[in-house]
């Protein structure tokens, strides 16, 4: 065990070091069984591992029977959950492994989900299901994937529990993740130190975060000006934010449960529990069963990421002046548009067009999405796999794989984007092919997809399409 990779590595107890305030050390279940099911190996090196070095069993003492002396910590947060604010939250069926260094020196998280009970699991039985993991390491390496900013699991072990849910056929098997994210801090995190008025510890873990997450760029923050931090944190927050939901949008992805809990002070997205791409071009698109009201629709994630930060807003008044992080928020659409459009079109394989010409490529692009209902991901995979150079001299040469019929919308956006390739090199149509291949991945993950995956785990055991799934993802 000594020789162990995972447990020589150099974890720095960085938030264990703030004090009793913000966690419950807890322990870790013990389980009947532990089958490895899932090791990211594409991440070791960020860790600092060779992947030739680290053993399966490695990942199972470590990650599956939690041997080592590590103290284990269960975050203490609240959070509003469709609408309604909860005190009662906290890791109920998770906690913060370590903390450590990555390659590029950025401070990560490791934290499990499905490890036991811990003071907040509420009467829960702390556990993951393995189809729950298993759903949860394909989002993460699907959207890595599409370039959103996002956390991605470490490990999945299966532990031979029989669990029930309402929501999957039970009894179900269950597993234990390991998952590497920037940090597990949440908006929520802060909504309870304001609601337990711990402004001191407010500006304690504001530190913390910013000192971690946010360091300044220099010139440093003159000794006159303290809020000036606290203000230029916020507002970069709003970027990333803003960034984070054009991510989403463009990818096609509906996270499903935008509540505060679920929202990291980092700007990265996690939790993927419900989750769906989408389909079709359909803002009204919902991923939860049980969001009857639509809250957090596919195209109302935007504005749900800004009314989240107006809320984290609330609970970081007592640090950051209130006047400050408005005018912030209200940057947050021009952020976000931006954003928005250079990733759709840099799905369409393209960059620095003037702003007219790329918001009407985007908008005939959403308009033909729409009408057209043709697949979300097809439609740029299509671009993908049927363009050819010769677009570029002979408009009739591009043809319809989008199923857009004759229609004036299809006339028109194959004439401006013929325009568009008319006046590209040779050079810059290579590179357009490329930015084709990045934006637009060989494979989607419908929900079609993600069953055909499952099926043959749940029926017999057998792990091939999961495997073949990730292996085509670098394509
Ligand atoms: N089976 C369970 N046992 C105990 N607590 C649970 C269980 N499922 C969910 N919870 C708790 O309910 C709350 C909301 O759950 P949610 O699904 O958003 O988070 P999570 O998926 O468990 O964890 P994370 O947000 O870290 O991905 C959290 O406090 C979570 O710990
Ligand atoms: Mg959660």
């Amino acid at each position: 065990m000594p020789d162990n990779p995972f447990l020589r590595l150099d974890y720095q107890p960085i938030l264990e070091s703030l004090g009793d305030d913000y966690f419950d050390r807890v322990l870790a279940a013990e389980f009947p069984q532990h089958l490895l099911r899932w090791r990211n190996d594409d991440l070791l090196p960020q860790v600092g591992l060779d992947p030739s070095r680290v053993s399966d069993n490695h990942f199972i003492q470590a990650f599956g029977q939690f041997k080592g002396d590590r103290s284990f910590l269960a975050l203490r947060y609240h959070g509003r959950q469709f609408g309604e604010y909860n005190p009662w939250l906290g890791d109920g069926r998770g906690f913060l492994y370590g903390q450590l260094r990555g390659r590029d020196g950025e401070l990560y998280d490791l934290g499990t989900k499905g490890s036991g009970t811990t003071p907040y699991s509420r009467g829960a039985d702390g556990r993951l299901t393995l189809k729950g993991g298993v759903r949860e390491v394909l989002a993460g390496e699907m959207l890595h994937r599409l370039g959103v900013t996002t956390s991605r699991i470490l490990s999945l072990v299966e532990t031979g529990e029989l669990l029930w849910r309402g929501d999957e056929p039970s009894p179900t098997r269950s597993s234990v993740m390991v998952r590497c994210s920037r940090s597990h801090i949440r908006f929520g995190t802060f909504e309870r130190l304001h609601y337990l008025e711990r402004s001191d510890l407010t500006q304690e873990l504001l530190n913390h975060v910013i000192e971690c997450y946010y360091p300044a760029p220099l010139p440093l923050v003159k000794p006159e000006a303290p809020r000036e931090k606290y203000i230029r944190f916020y507002d970069e927050l709003v970027q990333r934010m803003a960034r984070l939901a054009a991510q989403w949008m463009a990818a096609g992805f509906c996270h499903g449960v935008l509540n505060t809990d679920n929202m990291s002070i980092t700007g990265e997205s996690f939790d993927y529990g419900p989750y769906a791409f989408i389909p079709h071009y359909d803002p009204q698109f919902t991923a939860a069963y049980f969001d009857y009201a639509g809250r957090y629709s596919y195209g109302n994630q935007p504005l749900v990421c800004s009314l989240n930060l107006e809320l984290l807003s609330l609970a970081l008044a007592s640090v950051i002046p209130q006047s400050a992080m408005k005018q912030s928020l209200e940057q947050f659409n021009c952020h976000y548009d931006s954003h928005y459009r250079r990733l759709m079109l840099s799905r369409l394989g393209l960059e620095d067009l003037p702003e007219s010409e790329g918001k009407e490529l985007v908008a005939l692009t959403l308009g033909l999405l729409k009408d057209t209902q043709n697949g979300y991901g097809q439609f740029f995979l299509g671009l993908r796999e049927s363009f050819d150079r010769n677009w570029r001299i002979e408009i009739d040469a591009i043809p319809n794989w989008s199923a857009a019929g004759p229609s004036t919308l299809w006339q028109a956006w194959k004439t401006l984007y013929h325009r568009i390739l008319s006046r590209t090199s040779e050079q810059e149509l290579s590179q357009l092919e490329q930015r084709l291949q990045r934006a637009n991945p060989r494979i989607i993950l419908l929900r079609e997809e993600i069953e055909a995956i499952w099926e043959p785990i749940a029926i017999e055991n057998n792990w091939e399409p999961f495997n073949q799934f990730i292996q085509q993802l670098s394509d």
